[in-house]
């Protein structure tokens, strides 16, 4: 099939690779011109594992394309799929120009009939939102279906070509046997297609990511019980995640959850909530207890310090809101950051992939790393804000020997206690017993 993309950040490139990757020719269309450029020389704008080889291959295949003109890029595809930004509003709601500005454009370029997919997160009721927009300049046939996106980012190729379910928001016959087809080598009987009505198609994508920030939390305010209280939040993770009622992923908690949609989503769906009078209470805790979490960490360092950090030297690894990501979008450690940086702190900061994002944020107010280690010398305690698999199994000896004293505040629980304290080191974690000198 001939398909085009309109929007090429995260989702719109790995949905269009992996469309083409299935044989369909795919036309990526962006307003970012120098974004079109690098793409069209081969360069990808995100650090995603594995897309940069599907990516090229589909390049080199000629069944992937990129412009900015969106006007040639519908002309010969009936199938549209919008992946635009919704990014939070200053009201903390879904801000939808982008989707109404590409809709106005293309009720204004349609010749014959389209099936525009939106795959971007919005509120109920977008759908229509986006019919009566382009009917509003064209008696042209077409069809809006909600088909939302679950990717996620670190894993996006995988879970875009192995998805546990695509949901499809139609009610149209004809739009939804195009997607059947088209989305026929992603299924199986295991992982279906579930079609339903728009507005529930909606709501299923807030509903789910709203879920799974409800669960972190729930376990983050389960940890901070645990450190008043004096029990293991490891225990009592693995002892609740093995009912399968339960289920055992998302339990981790942490210094709060982050990135560019979690903080957003949960925001958009308050507020949506709000706007149809349903008081949404426990999104409103959610909220609340995330803010704190992110602030979590720098007490324990405040408090080992005796209250002041005032000149103190403070490494931190990790600066990602996740491994296996460059985004820094509402990273808990931003939040640590700028916590230290209002008590006068230096700090040395290293992250395999993040660092460029977060020096564009603070420029040299934070000095960075070559490597891990790079960033220990003569620091008075190591932070740990994101967990790398390279943090995983580090030299114990080289980190005491760098550091001024070996201390470590472990916002992901990355080591075992026993071993820290073998290796003597004073360790605080989230949820944890200390491990003191
Ligand atoms: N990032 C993720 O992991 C996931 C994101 N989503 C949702 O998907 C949507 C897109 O998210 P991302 O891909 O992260 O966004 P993004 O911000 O990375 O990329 C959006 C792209 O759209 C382009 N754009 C803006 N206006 C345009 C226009 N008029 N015409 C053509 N291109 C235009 C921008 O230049 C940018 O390249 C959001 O609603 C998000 O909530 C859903 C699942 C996963
Ligand atoms: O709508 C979206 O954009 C995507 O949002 C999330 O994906 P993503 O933001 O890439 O990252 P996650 O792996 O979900 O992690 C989000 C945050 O939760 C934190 N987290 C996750 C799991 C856990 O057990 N504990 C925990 O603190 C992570 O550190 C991270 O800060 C969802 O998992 C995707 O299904 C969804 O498509």
């Amino acid at each position: 099939m001939n398909l085009t993309v309109i929007g090429t950040g995260y989702v719109g490139l790995v949905t269009g690779t992996c469309l083409a990757d299935m044989g369909n020719n795919v036309t990526c269309v962006d307003i970012d011109e120098d974004k079109v450029k690098a793409m069209k020389n081969g360069k990808i704008p995100i650090y995603e594992p594995n897309l940069e080889e599907l990516f090229n291959k589909n390049i080199v295949g000629d069944r992937l394309h990129f412009t900015t003109n969106l006007k040639e890029a519908i002309q010969n595809s009936s199938v549209i799929f919008l992946a635009l930004p919704t990014p939070q509003d200053e009201d903390g709601s879904a801000d939808l120009s982008y989707v109404k500005g590409v809709a106005h454009d293309l009720g204004k370029m349609i010749k014959g009939y389209k099936v525009i997919i939106n795959k971007s997160t919005v509120p109920v009721g977008t759908s229509d939102i986006v019919k009566d927009i382009i009917s509003s300049h064209t008696n042209v046939a077409f069809d809006v279906v909600s088909n939302p996106e679950f990717l996620r980012e670190g894993y996006a190729v995988k879970d875009f070509m192995e998805p546990e379910r695509i949901i499809i928001g139609s009610k149209s016959k004809k739009a939804k046997s195009i997607l059947s087809k088209l989305y026929k080598p992603f299924i199986s009987t295991k992982r279906p297609i579930i079609f339903m009505d728009e507005r529930s198609s909606e709501l299923t994508k807030y509903a789910s990511n709203c879920f799974l920030a409800t669960k972190i939390t729930f376990m983050n305010e389960v940890a901070n019980l645990c450190e008043i209280i004096g029990s293991d939040v490891d225990m009592v993770r693995i002892g609740m995640g093995s009912d399968s009622r339960i289920g055992n992923r998302f339990l981790y908690p942490g210094i709060g959850y982050g990135g560019s949609c979690f903080p957003k989503d949960v925001n958009a769906l308050v507020k949506s909530s709000d706007e149809a009078n349903y008081d949404f209470k426990i999104l409103k805790s959610v909220l609340d207890v995330n803010v704190q979490q992110k602030k979590s960490l720098v007490p324990k360092v405040s408090r080992y310090f005796n209250n002041n950090l005032k000149g103190k030297k403070v490494a931190i690894w990790g600066l990602a809101f996740k491994p296996n990501t460059d985004d820094v979008r509402e990273a808990p450690a931003i939040d640590v950051i700028n916590e230290l940086l209002l008590q006068d702190v230096e700090i040395t900061a290293y992250d395999p992939e993040a660092m460029p994002n977060i020096e564009r944020i603070y420029g040299d107010k934070i000095k960075f790393g070559k490597n891990a280690y790079d960033i220990l010398e003569d620091a008075d305690c190591l932070l740990i804000c994101t967990e790398w698999s390279e943090f995983t199994q580090p030299s114990f000896d080289k980190i005491k020997k760098l550091l001024k004293n070996p201390i470590i505040f472990d916002g992901r629980n990355m080591f075992d206690l026993e071993a820290m304290k073998h290796n003597g080191f004073h360790y605080e974690s989230v949820g944890r017993k200390i491990v003191k000198l």
